[in-house]
């Protein structure tokens, strides 16, 4: 296990105030705090060896080219695949699921092709393929959600038909912290011949992820979750599919030679990089991957579980308490609840007052709002700096604020 207060000291931002109160930071699912490693890398590299990528002839581009280069190999250990080349930079899980949803549809889809994902995903990997149904005609299929924040894998197996080409899942509900079991859907839509994609995006920052070991043939994560930068994010693709997929977007790095009759394209990952890479991002990403794994991806997920099993406990003190999911011990890091008929809103505000951060409202997850029969939640979302003094900050900000209801 680590030095959680020797941890802590690396993110200074974490000793600040809020309204005169000592910061209890619990919303990680939105976005984590950022090491003073990741934050003086990024600083070093643009005070003295900035320079566009992959394009100079001089000192300076060759340096901060291999810096970007080694960032895409310091992902590519870290999600243990097979290839530098399965691993594009993208802006994040967004744009990664965006990137998929056009490609994968254009390239491998046609009318009344269909799409399975779930329940409990993000907006970020419902609307991207409601945009391709209302382009291209494909059809989306929803995976059912059990009472108890599970998803339904005997109605999984039957959304199965001829014309499903792609199931694209959540690894871990960003509202509920339940943990799909992807390895075994994978092995489920494979045996139809059908690809899946994960939205890594609240997995990767939590517990190791190898992609080879899920088997899974596309991945996303974001860079901002997991104590990077924003602005950049990873979309992993088996080697084979990357090259069958058509570009995404057009313009330089992408190509391989342009004339007004014909343009080639680069293979992978760069046939989907267009443009200028946030090349100083990628850097802060790599610092950041190694930074969460010289701390021990085990010991970061070890320590998210008690955090998520001791909040279980302390917030099940609260009167009038409704915690959503976490079943049988189904989630980690997310705990979704609702006190009485407060309205989330109103309690993260006055939470807010007290110096403690957490998420109110629908997390960008509506259809799961709507299955769990709410129109919103507050969120508490656990990372590797917490503490259990900062569950108990938590518990007695809502046992203060709750009696003014
Ligand atoms: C499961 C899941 N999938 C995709 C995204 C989008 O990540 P971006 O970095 O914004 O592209 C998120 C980001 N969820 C944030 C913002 S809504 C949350 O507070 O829960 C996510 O949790």
């Amino acid at each position: 296990m680590y030095d959680i207060n020797k941890v802590r000291d690396s993110f200074p931002i974490l000793s600040r105030t809020v309204y005169g109160k000592p910061l209890v930071y619990l919303d990680n699912g939105a976005t984590t705090q950022k090491p003073l490693c990741v934050l003086d890398a990024m600083r070093e590299e643009y005070l003295n060896v900035n320079a566009n990528v992959h394009r100079g002839v001089h000192w300076l581009s060759q340096q901060a080219t291999d810096l970007h280069e080694a960032a895409r190999e310091t992902v590519r250990k870290f999600i243990n695949a097979r290839s530098a080349n399965e691993v594009v930079f993208t802006r994040g899980t967004t744009e990664s699921l965006n990137l998929v949803a056009s490609s994968f549809t254009e390239g491998c889809m046609k009318e009344g092709d269909e799409v399975i994902v779930s329940t409990m995903e993000h907006h970020s990997n419902i609307v991207p393929w409601q945009l391709q149904a209302q382009r291209r005609g494909i059809v989306l299929k929803v995976i059912p959600m059990t009472e108890e924040g599970v998803l339904d894998l005997d109605a999984y197996r039957k959304l199965f038909t001829e014309r499903t080409r792609l199931v694209s899942i959540t690894h871990v509900s960003n509202v509920l912290g339940t943990v799909n079991p992807v390895k075994e859907m994978t092995r489920i839509a494979h045996e139809h011949g059908v690809s899946v994609m994960v939205d890594g995006a609240q997995s990767v920052p939590h517990f190791a992820v190898d992609v080879q070991e899920l088997d899974c043939d596309f991945l996303a994560f974001s860079g901002h979750k997991v104590y990077g930068p924003t602005g950049v994010g990873v979309l992993y693709g088996k080697e084979a599919w990357l090259d069958r997929l058509p570009p995404y977007q057009g313009g330089g790095e992408m190509i391989g030679h342009v004339s007004f009759e014909k343009t080639t394209f680069e293979r992978p990952p760069l046939k989907f990089e267009a443009g200028t890479p946030d090349y100083v991002a990628t850097h802060g990403l790599a610092k950041a991957l190694d930074y969460v794994s010289s701390l021990g991806m085990d010991n970061i997920l070890s320590h998210e579980q008690d955090l998520t099993r001791y909040a279980l406990r302390q917030l099940r003190t609260v009167e009038g308490i409704h915690i959503y999911g976490h079943s049988n011990g189904s989630g980690d890091a997310v705990i979704s609840f609702n006190v009485g008929n407060i309205h989330p809103m109103d309690l993260g505000t006055l939470l807010d007052q007290l110096g403690i951060a957490v998420r109110t409202g629908h997390h960008c997850a509506q259809p799961l709002m709507d299955r769990l029969g709410v129109l919103g939640t507050v969120r508490a979302s656990f990372g590797l700096y917490n503490t259990r003094e900062e569950v108990d900050a938590l518990v007695a900000g809502i046992k203060r604020v709750s009696v003014m209801f």
